[in-house]
């Protein structure tokens, strides 16, 4: 937070190197830079980027979170994002399962959907706490604008290196059409007794196309491929970390990929603040269907997964409805309904 002076992120415990992407090189189309971003996003789907322009939006957000997460609970319940598969709206801590057994979650939600942003004051899905209508011109829309201008230069140069014609990532994520797209403020209380399986936010991968996440403090972890053991990203002042979701890897037949990750309580002394972590999530427009897109080199990669993996036969609504409905505890009858919340993490087919 701006003018507190945050304990360090312990130099002791396993971090992974994300690649350092600059936006603005991205943007002007430097083509070192994009070969940089496609490794980045065909063998982990997880990076660092610096120069994306957003830092006074990020800082005004977190101001806003404060303010909308000190509301009295029963103030924040009535903004509940309800059991039916939605995600806009308020998430309290413990609605969600973090695995198998049940387990709760251990992070408040503030969830602002992209679609009542650009409409505001109208109201395309619902309404939110009163902090959030207060903030919208000096906060919520200006954060949203910058995370859709990052989203679309990192979707636009992908698609370029993925064969595809000119717009093809852009129609699946046109701002016309309704989608699952959001701002996400999250806390997770300070202070929580660290065991090795006491999670924040279980493991999982995002579902959607593109998270821009800003955190202050450790606590996110990821599970790189052929480590296979927990790894934290370490939050470098200014940058933010961008991770692709399961729409990614399912329109490039495998080629991107959509990783997972988890949040913990923050390694030792960061651990006496309450975590607050900001992202926007980028998520395909509701009827687009998840499955391979059209170029050449993505027919290429689909021969050679199973048979039928990437075709899910769902559009991204049905998909996102799934995984959120799935997730809540109200909504639990056993493991199954865990599974049945899950991505492309867990599963050969989907
Ligand atoms: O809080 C974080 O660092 C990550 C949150 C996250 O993974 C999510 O909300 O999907
Ligand atoms: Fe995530």
């Amino acid at each position: 937070m701006p003018g507190t002076v945050l304990p360090p992120f312990p130099d002791d415990v396993p971090t992974v190197p994300l690649l350092i992407i600059d936006f603005e090189l991205v943007k002007q189309g430097d083509a070192q830079e994009i070969d940089r971003l496609w490794k980045a996003a065909t063998e982990l789907g997880f990076w660092y980027l610096k120069n994306h322009g957003a830092e006074a939006e990020v800082n005004a957000m977190f101001d806003l979170s404060r303010e909308a997460m000190a509301l009295p609970l029963d103030e924040k319940m009535k903004f509940e994002q309800g059991d039916d598969g939605v995600s806009f709206g308020y998430k309290m801590k413990g609605g969600y399962a973090t695995d198998e057994t049940g387990a709760p979650d251990n992070a408040e939600f503030l969830n602002i959907a992209q679609d009542d942003t650009l409409a505001y004051p109208a109201v395309v899905h619902r309404t939110y706490p009163a902090p959030v209508g207060a903030r919208m011109d000096s906060a919520v829309r200006p954060f949203a604008l910058k995370a859709i201008e990052v989203s679309n230069v990192l979707l636009g140069a992908l698609n370029a290196r993925l064969g595809l014609p000119e717009g093809t990532l852009a129609a699946a994520h046109k701002l016309e059409e309704h989608s699952g797209s959001e701002t996400r403020c999250i806390r997770n209380p300070k202070n929580q007794v660290v065991t090795s399986d006491k999670v924040a936010l279980g493991a999982h991968t995002d579902f959607g196309s593109l998270s821009f996440l800003h955190n202050r403090l450790g606590g996110l972890q990821v599970f790189p491929p052929g480590v296979e053991e927990w790894k934290y990203v370490k939050p470098i002042p200014g940058h933010a970390v961008c991770n692709l979701g399961d729409a990614m890897t399912i329109f490039s037949g495998g080629i991107l990929r959509s990783n997972l990750h988890r949040v913990v309580p923050p390694p030792k002394e960061q651990g006496t603040l309450d975590r607050w972590s900001l992202v926007h999530f980028t998520r395909p427009g509701y009827s687009v269907v998840l499955k391979p897109l059209d170029s050449a080199l993505i027919a290429d990669a689909v021969v050679k997964a199973p048979e039928g993996k990437y075709e899910t036969g769902s559009t991204a609504g049905e998909w996102f409805g799934r995984r959120i409905a799935n997730m809540r505890l109200n909504n639990r009858k056993g493991p199954e309904t865990w599974h049945a919340s899950r991505g492309t993490e867990h599963r050969e087919v989907y």
